[in-house]
């Protein structure tokens, strides 16, 4: 063994926050976080996602990725920007840091082998929904987990509606209905959990990304 790399294992740290999300996605392939960033990331990310909305550098979001898009507005309706991780943001930086920081910490302990990741960000104008869908496409299946970051105003409320609704696999099992809270960080199996974000009577923003093997 390479001395350096005896060194990264001495240095391993377990990370109860990491520990719990990977025993929620060993138990039930999602995990609910209120704390993975610090507090002011919600309105840094916030900040930068309107100056860019606003600067109109966000396009329709299509079905399909990157290489056969597809626009369909009865599918869904919000509005996105690919984030470029060299980006000179400081809100997105620190963004990236934390992520990459539990990839390594995933590929150290689970032996999931990430090695790529790309993260949009998504405003839903109002009155705008995502139908029912999983994660990943008939010429890509290299999408394993995928993040949201919920990045709404304070006083947002459950009435505003664009709840993300989560379809566990068991038979019988009742949906799961999550609210796009500020702060809040949801995480869950690209290829196996069904889910849908429900009509928004508000602009409803977010940052939404996937790890990806290969
Ligand atoms: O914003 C959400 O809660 C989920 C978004 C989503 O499902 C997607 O972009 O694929
Ligand atoms: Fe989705």
């Amino acid at each position: 063994m390479a001395v350096n790399e005896l060194f990264e294992q001495l240095d391993f740290v377990e990370n109860p926050l990491y520990e719990k999300i990977i025993a929620d996605l060993m138990e039930r392939q999602y995990s609910i976080v209120e704390n993975f960033f610090p507090d002011t990331e919600v309105t840094a990310l916030r900040n930068s996602l309107l100056e860019k909305y606003e600067d109109d550098h966000f396009k329709k979001a299509a079905i399909g990725n990157r290489v056969s898009e597809v626009v369909e507005k009865t599918v869904r309706g919000d509005f996105i920007f690919w984030l470029n991780e060299s980006a000179n943001d400081k809100g997105e930086e620190q963004f990236f840091r934390k992520i990459n920081d539990f990839v390594t910490y995933l590929n150290r302990t689970c032996f999931m082998g990430i090695l790529h990741k790309e993260f949009h960000y998504a405003l839903y104008p109002e009155g705008t929904f995502y139908k029912r869908h999983l994660d990943t496409f008939q010429n890509d299946d290299r999408r394993k987990l995928s993040i949201v970051y919920y990045l709404n105003e304070e006083n947002w409320l459950p009435e505003y509606g664009g709840e993300l609704v989560i379809y566990p696999n068991e038979k019988g099992a009742e949906p799961i209905t999550i609210y796009p809270f500020p702060g809040k960080m949801v995480i869950f199996e690209s290829q196996i959990l069904e889910h849908e974000v429900k009509p928004v009577q508000r602009e409803r923003l977010s940052i939404t990304g996937w790890l990806k093997t290969r």
